[in-house]
């Protein structure tokens, strides 16, 4: 069975929906929060940690993979879900947002992009084709068309060529990916900054009919306001009964200002990222628990939290740890911060059942601080 989206309810007070995402290796509640593990792993947590937290969906990556351990491998031993355990549905990125964010000296032409491999240097190149082919064998449920994320900022002349240029590879990408298994092919939507190359990309891609659709090009350093007018400029021109899927993108005040603008999925390495420096997302705001005023404070990290780690240790253990240099320390933050990102998303979900994300918004916003997040 492929991919198939059901639009359960839109809120009343805002634009977001409530759905079910039905993949071959399972259901996804939408909106969703998706874990990022980048070379078939979440840092740090076990297959079982991950669906304790309620992970439901999680992320790999092509270009790690394809460079490292390699994608006739991951075949070999059976795709993605064999070789890491993960029995629940996983989403590949195609590469070409990593190649332009990793590799030294790449080149990019109509054909694909050229780049030496960040880890050993190998002259490389990915194709919309090849970029098919590779998560083809991979075996994600869900695998994203070989596109290019224009720099932010850059010319309007560049972003248009590079825009144009990558709807001409989505149609590649189609005629490449084989029909053998039952992964859906996402289209991504680009255009910079511009409300008109937005729509001339989004009408571009729902000619061709993908059963779903991501935006990218945002969460590229851009001030958060052009991200959210980019969204009400491109999500008009996309179906209805279709998934969005908002690329990069996870910071709670983000999540959440997303899914009011009918976002379904997120995904970002924030909370993974942030947590191996010991910076904790709590419902009070961002705390940095290695800080020297926990030293002597043995209460849970979040006393709202109900995850493994503030349930069990304290803010004391996890700053000894952390100072000490002791991976469990590290995984104790990762914990919380996923379990707080997937709760905070049932929340949502829960707001919109009850047509009251509007108001949850301004509840949340008062309590978590609206600082940089
Ligand atoms: C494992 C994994 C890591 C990261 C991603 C998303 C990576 C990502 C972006 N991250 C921030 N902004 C982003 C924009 C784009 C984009 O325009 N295109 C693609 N293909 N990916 C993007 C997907 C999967």
């Amino acid at each position: 069975m492929a991919v198939k989206y059901e639009l359960i309810k839109t809120c009343a007070q805002t634009g977001a929906r409530l759905g079910r995402l039905h993949t071959p290796h399972g259901v996804i509640d939408t909106p969703t929060f998706m874990p990022v593990g980048t070379q078939a792993s979440v840092k740090g947590m076990s297959p079982e940690e991950l669906k304790t937290l309620g992970a439901q969906i999680i992320l790999s990556n092509t270009y790690h993979l394809f460079l490292r351990p390699g994608h006739e491998l991951v075949k070999e031993a059976g795709g993605l879900h064999r070789f890491m355990n993960w029995d629940r549905p996983i989403l590949t990125d195609s590469g070409g947002f990593q190649v332009f964010s990793l590799s030294e000296m790449r080149k990019i032409t109509e054909e694909g992009v050229q780049f030496r491999s960040h880890i050993n240097g190998d002259k490389l190149s990915l194709t919309p084709e090849s970029a098919t082919q590779v998560q083809n064998a991979l075996g994600a449920d869900i695998i994203m068309a070989f596109d290019e994320c224009p720099p932010y900022p850059a010319e309007y002349e560049y972003v248009k060529q590079s825009t144009e240029r990558t709807s001409r590879w989505a149609e590649r990408c189609l005629k490449a990916h084989s029909r053998s298994h039952d992964q859906a092919l996402f289209g991504i939507v680009q255009g910079g900054m511009h409300a008109d190359l937005r729509k001339q990309s989004a009408l571009d891609l729902t000619s061709l009919d993908f059963p779903g659709y991501a935006m990218g090009g945002l969460s590229v350093g851009e001030p958060k306001h052009f991200m959210y007018e980019m969204l009400e400029e491109t999500i008009p021109y996309l179906p209805g009964n279709k998934p969005r899927y908002l690329m990069g993108v996870g910071s709670p005040d983000a999540l959440i200002e997303g899914s009011i603008r009918g976002v379904d999925m997120f995904d970002c390495v924030l909370p993974t990222r942030i947590a191996r420096n010991g910076t904790l997302m709590t419902s009070q705001g961002r705390m940095v628990v290695r800080n020297a005023k926990y030293t002597n404070d043995f209460g849970p990290m979040d006393p709202e939290c109900s995850c493994y780690a503030c349930r069990n240790y304290s803010r004391a253990y996890i700053r000894h740890l952390i100072k000490a240099d002791e991976m469990f320390g590290l995984r104790l933050t990762t914990i919380h911060n996923l379990h707080f990102l997937v709760n905070l998303m049932v929340q949502v979900r829960e707001a919109i059942r009850e047509d009251r994300l509007g108001t949850f918004r301004e509840e949340f916003f008062e309590k978590y601080g609206m600082a940089d997040n």
